[in-house]
């Protein structure tokens, strides 16, 4: 899978450069790009924003430098319509589906907004060469969309082949099977008065099993309750 990434703030994105995603990049799993949107830019300023249209506070990203950057990715793109992925508080909700789905893309291209935001006539004219997609990682607001994207090419690369280690260790884990995981523990037994749950030290796989299902069941309906409502019937 090929990933571009354009922000103001590259150095931002060096954070893929360690860790599962950094090896999968020296493995030749992930072809990871990362580019300075003033680059894209002809003024003595490389300036990237100006005042809003309609006035209020703060300033929005120019058009024009985001339409020369996303024309370059295009232009070397493997695909002939890449995904390009927006972080953006107005966005639908990222989701592990949708990082499930993304890991089959093969060109994922990802905009960091700042600011305000991004000039809205960049997406229908990014429309035409890109399958544009606005994702929210949440109701709140962050200053930039690099922290977004930082968190959503992990729950996305961690999802290609090979870039995890264990395999087995992304079948069992939360919103996989919409519920939240259960609780886990490790050495020694007892700590500082808390004691394992003793069904996990019975060798019982079954009852294990039914323990596990039984507290994703629980947390989830404490914490979660939105992921056990009943789609409403048709
Ligand atoms: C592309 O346009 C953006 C992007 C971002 C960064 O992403 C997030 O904040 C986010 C992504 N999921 N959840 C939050 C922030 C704004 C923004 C909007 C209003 C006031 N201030 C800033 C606009």
């Amino acid at each position: 899978m090929r990933i571009d990434v354009i922000s103001i703030f590259p150095d931002y994105l060096s954070a893929l450069d360690i860790s599962l995603i950094g090896r999968a990049r020296q493995d030749g799993l992930l072809d990871v790009r990362v580019h300075d949107l003033r680059e894209y830019t002809h003024d003595r300023h490389r300036t990237v924003d100006d005042t809003p249209y309609g006035g209020g506070a703060g300033m929005v990203m120019k058009p024009e430098p985001w339409a020369e950057a996303l024309e370059a990715v295009a232009a070397d793109s493997p695909v002939e319509r890449p995904t390009l992925l927006v972080p953006t508080p107005s966005g639908t909700v990222f989701s592990q589906p949708l990082a499930r789905e993304l890991a089959e893309h093969e060109h994922l291209v990802f905009a960091c907004g700042r600011y305000e935001g991004i000039d809205e006539r960049v997406f229908p004219w990014a429309a035409e060469r890109f399958d544009v997609r606005l994702v929210s990682l949440g109701d709140y607001v962050l200053n930039g969309g690099e922290v977004a994207v930082l968190a959503m090419v992990e729950a996305v690369g961690r999802l290609i082949p090979g870039v995890v280690g264990n395999p087995e260790s992304l079948v069992e884990e939360s919103h996989e099977d919409g519920l939240l995981e259960y609780p886990v523990y490790t050495k020694p037994s007892s700590w500082r008065g808390h004691d394992v749950p003793p069904v996990l030290l019975s060798g019982d796989h079954g009852k294990i099993a039914v323990w596990r299902r039984a507290q994703q069941l629980e947390r989830t309906r404490q914490r979660r309750p939105d992921l056990l409502a009943e789609e409403p019937s048709a």
